[in-house]
């Protein structure tokens, strides 16, 4: 992967990503036993962007249990990640919970009935105790460049707002959102972070349960069909993993039963996704034969 000169383009639309160097690559896989194989730049933290979706999704479920999906549905949406056209049709309910429609309405409830801070704070020591690390921080640079120039983030918002599917001040949702958009992981620490999804929803390090084992395979399916926006079929066609991607280059990859599975490569495709970090899944889970569709 570090030869390839085929790299994508680093997304630019929030300006403090696009000072990202696009020649890194980094690589960690975590086995059921806890067996670490990494590679690369993968301790550099980077930004987990859409990836944090995932685990807002679970911290949100287990704050409103299935009400949840009164506000946003389970299809995949076949649009960008960003993009506004369904709402309309579709009385402001968003597709899924990750596109960013869905994302934020999902964010709206989470903050629900506390302050911004302490419902940040929560989403972030979620993900600490999910990482087993407490050095999980917010690039506050890279939230504060989405903040400035997040006009599409704030339409959808508004729009939901219009429809009564967002309760809070859409300036606080959106902040929040953008905030937890900007934690920023290794893939390592991502590779941690998602372990629960791949082993029925016990976090593997503590024995505990983080979710039901039913949930767990619901939100691997939910991963499976809209991790990857109107790319989640042709990641599914090529890698055969629930996987989510994210602006920054990163990919969570869940192989059930077997392993987690975090890629950083920071050019993206047309989709937004990470452009090497495809190829890289797609030719390990070949060797090994991991996808969930067969060898
Ligand atoms: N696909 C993504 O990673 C998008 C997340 C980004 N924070 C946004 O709202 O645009």
């Amino acid at each position: 992967m570090r030869k390839r000169d085929d790299r994508g383009t680093v997304a630019d639309y929030i300006p403090e990503l696009s000072r990202v160097d696009p020649a890194q690559f980094g690589i960690a896989v975590i086995d059921e036993a806890g067996e670490i194989a990494a590679a690369g730049d993968c301790d550099i933290p980077f930004s987990v962007q859409s990836i944090t979706k995932v685990f807002t999704l679970t911290l949100a479920l287990g704050m409103v249990g299935d009400r949840l999906w009164q506000r946003v549905g389970r299809e995949p949406s076949g649009s960008p990640f960003n993009s506004i056209v369904q709402l309309e049709n579709e009385r402001g309910i968003p597709r899924n919970p990750f596109i960013n429609a869905g994302a934020i309405a999902v964010t709206d409830l989470i903050l629900s009935g506390h302050q911004p801070r302490e419902a940040l704070g929560e989403i972030l020591r979620f993900v600490q105790f999910l990482a087993d690390d407490p050095t999980i921080h917010i690039d506050k640079a890279v939230a504060a460049s989405e903040q400035r120039t997040g006009f599409r983030n704030r339409a959808l918002a508004n729009y939901m707002r219009s429809f009564g599917v967002i309760d809070n001040p859409v300036d606080f949702t959106l902040g929040v959102y953008f905030h937890h958009c900007a934690i920023a992981m290794s893939c390592r620490q991502l590779a941690m972070a998602g372990r629960f999804l791949a082993h029925g929803g016990i976090h593997p390090n503590t024995g505990r349960s983080v979710v039901h084992p039913e949930r767990a395979r619901r939100i691997n399916a939910l991963m499976l069909t809209c991790g990857h926006y109107d790319g989640s079929g042709d990641f599914a066609y090529r890698v055969g993993l629930p996987g989510k991607s994210g602006v920054g280059g990163g990919i969570l990859a869940i192989a059930p039963g077997k392993a987690t599975i975090a890629v950083w490569a920071p050019g993206l495709d047309a989709a937004g996704n990470s452009h090497l970090g495809r190829i890289a899944l797609e030719k390990l889970t070949k060797r090994l034969g991991w996808s969930i569709f067969g060898a």
